[in-house]
């Protein structure tokens, strides 16, 4: 038996969708949901995402920025900036593409958006609303694959899940958002001492740690989910995850692809995100009569 894959292109065209329905609405009320996005250097990696970002936002109606600034532009410049976009009602959404410049302290820039413009979720506001379980922004990559999970009608509620990975940006965000469904959660990590023995008992695998290979066909229980959040070149340059698919769709029940899963979900969520603040916004100004 062969896996059945997790499209994350057609899911996150499902989900643009959606969201051009919901910006027409906020449309016809006023109001153009807006992103501004900042990008310090030249990084081709870089350029070419938030290029991306801007043309999914123009195709949902969502109106995308896209700022650039030298690399050697300073911390304080760039904070600044980020105040004039926090005060501007109408910019609902501040990214700043990560990596930044090494001279720059990407935290107490992060921490400088307004945590209602939040919409990578990066803001340590944002994290502990996540982790409480309070409203506020879930960092994009998580969020889509949440969204994977519910595409397929998965109930998490006492499944095991093993995380790989704790970064900031996902695999820590992954196990809140996990927990929060009710599955019992394992955060495995480069100290982990025998990965094998816990991805094995998994119905659950997210591999968040950006190398190849990190999870093999021996490694995983016939018919669990494996949701590859990895993004490396192999020899050959070709884009591929953190796991290794030819051998684990042999095993698994379902998984997603690199390319075409959890990328494009990431950038789909960036909009709902986007949208989430604009409406927000548009809540809280409402006239109580309105
Ligand atoms: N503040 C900030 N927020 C981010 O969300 C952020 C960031 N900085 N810095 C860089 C990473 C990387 N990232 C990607 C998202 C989607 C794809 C994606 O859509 N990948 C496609 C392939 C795209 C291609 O072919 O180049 C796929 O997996 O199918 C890739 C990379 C967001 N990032």
């Amino acid at each position: 038996m062969t896996a059945r894959i997790i499209d994350g292109n057609a899911l996150a065209r499902q989900i643009r969708a959606e969201v051009a329905g919901r910006t027409a609405a906020l449309k016809a009320r006023g109001i153009q949901p807006a992103l501004s996005i900042i990008l310090v250097g030249e990084d081709p990696a870089s350029q070419v995402y938030t290029k991306h970002k801007v043309n999914d936002s123009a195709e949902t109606g969502l109106e995308a920025t896209l700022e650039r600034y030298p690399a050697d532009m300073a911390e304080s410049a760039l904070l600044e900036r980020i105040g004039v976009l926090n005060r501007d009602p109408a910019v609902h959404g501040i990214l700043v593409q990560l990596p930044l410049p090494r001279h720059m302290d990407a935290s107490k820039v992060i921490e400088a958006i307004a945590p209602e413009k939040d919409v990578d979720g990066f803001h340590v506001a944002s994290a502990g609303a996540l982790m409480v379980g309070r409203p506020g922004f879930w960092p994009c990559t998580p969020y889509g694959c949440m969204k994977m999970l519910e595409s397929i009608g998965y109930d998490l509620k006492g499944k095991h899940a093993v995380v790989i990975g704790r970064s900031n940006i996902v695999g820590k965000p992954m196990a809140m958002m996990l927990l929060g469904k009710n599955a019992t959660v394992t955060i495995c990590h480069s100290a982990t001492r025998d990965l094998k023995a816990m991805t094995l008992q998994a119905d659950v695998v997210v591999a968040a740690v950006g190398k190849r290979n990190v999870l093999t066909a021996d490694m995983v229980k016939p018919g669990a989910v494996v949701i590859d959040v990895g993004m490396n070149r192999n020899d050959e340059g070709k884009f591929c995850g953190d796991v290794d698919f030819d051998g684990v769709k042999e095993v698994a029940g379902w998984i997603t692809p690199v390319p075409g899963g959890v990328g494009p979900m990431t950038r789909a969520m960036l909009l709902v995100n986007t949208l989430e603040a604009a409406e927000r916004a548009a809540a809280n100004r409402a006239d109580p009569d309105d």
